[in-house]
């Protein structure tokens, strides 16, 4: 027996530890392991910030008088139920922090690495990163017991990609199809650092997060517990 028969090219590398872009819908894509410790880290260090205000964390309140379980702050344009606002009119009345530079050439790189042209095979998805100009950020965190329904992204008056990025606890997020909130849908496992793009036939799919796993952030993400989300997204509003 050769040695490269008892030792094949496959087995050298890890299988399923690190695996690759993943199309899980049209449109949509699911790229482990996206940013570095690093990068998570300092992003952990920037939610710091943006929660001592002008607009504190909050749990909004849906119409029927709900509290979500997910806390949010938000950069750009404030989201409350179920609209964009300059202003936290439904929280202290302050305006929103600016939506950083960074996180426009972030979400740009994302749409791009995500729609790649081999990965997606369709040109009109990999053309979408050139152009893509996110102005809104729902930034979510997610502690004991949090949280997300299965619903839409559909206050936005743009039909451009939602970038979602993960920071911390992992959790199952329920991806599903554009016409219910039932099945056909995927659970996909997001772990700290992943990324997910969905856009496309896929923009308007309905999503959700039945669970979180209390206690699986590793420690290198600069979150001891919880999990932070942000999704940025464009919202066709000036
Ligand atoms: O937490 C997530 O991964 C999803 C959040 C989400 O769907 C939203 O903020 O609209
Ligand atoms: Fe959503």
């Amino acid at each position: 027996m050769t040695e490269d028969a008892l030792f094949p090219v496959e087995l050298v590398q890890p299988q399923g530890s690190h695996s690759g872009p993943r199309l899980v819908a049209p449109g949509a894509v699911h790229v482990p392991g996206w940013l570095t410790d690093e990068q998570q880290r300092w992003i952990v260090a920037r939610f710091g910030e943006w929660t001592q205000g002008p607009v504190p964390l909050r749990a909004a309140t849906l119409p029927g008088g709900q509290q979500m379980s997910v806390k949010t702050v938000c950069l750009g344009w404030h989201w409350q139920p179920y609209k964009y606002t300059r202003e936290a009119t439904d929280v202290n009345g302050r305006p929103v922090l600016d939506f950083p530079d960074w996180m426009v050439r972030l979400g740009k790189k994302a749409v791009s690495e995500a729609y790649a042209p081999e990965l997606v095979q369709d040109a009109s998805l990999s053309g979408l990163a050139d152009g893509y100009a996110p102005d809104a950020a729902l930034v979510n965190f997610y502690g004991d017991g949090a949280a997300m329904g299965m619903h839409q992204d559909k206050d936005e008056r743009s039909s451009a990609p939602v970038v979602s990025i993960s920071i911390g606890d992992s959790c199952v997020f329920r991806f599903g199809n554009t016409r219910t909130r039932t099945k056909p849908y995927e659970d996909v496992q997001l772990r700290s650092g992943d990324l997910f793009v969905f856009g496309g036939p896929s923009r308007f799919a309905y999503h959700g997060i039945p669970k979180v796993h209390p206690g699986t952030a590793p420690s290198d993400c600069g979150l001891s517990h919880g999990r932070i989300n942000i999704t940025m997204r464009v919202t066709g509003m000036s």
